[in-house]
């Protein structure tokens, strides 16, 4: 059942929509997060439910009761900024302490509760410290801790890892998403990156232009976008444009070459469309091994021919630019024991699965054929 509900939400500033009609439900205890390119109306939307902002039309409601127009200081809502925001002159436990104290607890509750949150965030030796003798990560720990302090409902977080370093940003991700299992916590949360996104979520909702293009589980948005837009801005992708040969079986035209896919029963023969092929899903083979004579005709598996332009070790996995014979560069991303085989310059065949294939209707004009794909 829905908790926190936004019904036909839209802001507008003067001139500019900021948010457009938005339609969000989102569960006791989920973690959802808003994800899009910058001046998409993350934040707005963020701020309306915080009550920042006031929304030009449409509907908030929050365990059953309309809360549009509540003033956000009676709103059961505990925010985290990327800049901490913590009172300089207060210690790590005064900052915690002082929406305890506005709401008159009492003295011993308030000494037992910042302990408790001190240590539920990693840091019971820090009390005393002012902000500027804490890191930023630690800085950040104590503003979740005066967010939680006063027993929100909801937590709200904007870009909270933004001013961090990688290694603290990952640790500290963890560790919001820990602390808000722990309390079974109602989170959103805003980010422009997709990595962190993923990685923290129950859900996540892609937004464009002031509107939700896609809600769906981390896995789903990643491995089955439904639109362009979510597909190319989450991860990277290989792209050709090309035009449905047979929906039924499966077949799509990129020039005079064939590339099979899964069923395409949502679109038409002869319809333009856009097919996507994730780096990863796509494997390399010597042009002159055994391996890929073989392959060639056991599999309806796509191969194009190119040569290696370029090979980037990137950790876990290894990148290569794949210039094919007709002047298309294409990514494959290959585990690092594999990588080994492959030199810049090296003739390869790319194979990828039908089932790697996400198809798109586009209403982009087929180009003419760029990428040698080898019927199996
Ligand atoms: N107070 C305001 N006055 C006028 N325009 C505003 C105001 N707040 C936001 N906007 C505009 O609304 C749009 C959405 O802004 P918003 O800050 O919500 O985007 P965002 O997705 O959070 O972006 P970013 O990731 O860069 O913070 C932008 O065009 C922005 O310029």
């Amino acid at each position: 059942m829905s908790f926190l509900d936004l019904a036909n939400i839209t802001k507008t500033f003067g001139p500019t929509t900021a948010v457009e009609h938005i339609d969000l439900s989102i569960k006791q205890g989920e973690f959802l997060t808003l994800l899009g390119p910058s001046g998409c109306g993350k934040t707005t939307v963020l701020r309306m439910i915080a009550g920042f902002e006031t929304p030009t039309m449409g509907t908030i409601t929050l365990d059953g009761e309309d809360i549009t127009h509540r003033q956000a200081s009676k709103r059961p809502m505990g925010m985290i900024f990327q800049s901490y925001a913590l009172f300089p002159h207060l210690t790590a436990s005064q900052n915690i302490a002082f929406g305890m104290q506005i709401k008159k607890l009492p003295g011993t509750r308030i000494r037992q509760r910042c302990a408790e949150l001190l240590e539920l965030v990693g840091l019971g030796e820090v009390g005393s410290r002012y902000p500027h003798q804490l890191s930023g990560g630690q800085q950040q720990r104590i503003a979740i801790a005066r967010a939680l302090a006063v027993e929100p409902k909801v937590l709200l977080l904007d870009e909270p890892l933004s001013a961090l370093d990688a290694i603290v940003r990952v640790s500290l991700r963890n560790e919001i998403r820990r602390i808000q299992q722990q309390l079974m916590m109602t989170a959103i949360y805003v980010t422009h990156d997709q990595e962190e996104a993923l990685a923290i979520s129950d859900r996540i909702a892609i937004m464009t232009k002031g509107r939700i293009e896609q809600i769906d589980q981390p896995e789903q948005i990643y491995n089955h976008p439904q639109s362009i837009f979510t597909a190319t801005f989450v991860g990277t992708s290989n792209q050709f444009d090309g035009m449905v040969a047979s929906a039924a079986q499966g077949r799509c035209k990129v020039g005079d070459y064939d590339i099979f896919t899964p069923p395409l029963t949502h679109l038409n023969n002869g319809a333009p469309v856009l097919i996507m092929v994730r780096p990863e899903e796509v494997s390399l083979l010597a042009a002159t091994s055994e391996e890929a004579a073989h392959s060639k005709g056991d599999t309806k598996d796509n191969r194009i021919m190119g040569s290696i332009k370029l090979r980037t070790f990137l950790g876990p996995f290894t990148r290569f630019h794949v210039h094919s014979n007709e002047h298309t560069t294409l990514i494959a991303d290959i585990p690092n024991y594999l990588a080994k085989r492959f030199t810049v310059g090296q003739s390869v065949l790319l194979s990828f699965a039908p089932d790697a294939c996400q198809v798109f209707a586009s209403d982009r004009r087929t180009v003419p054929s760029q990428v040698p794909v080898e019927p199996a």
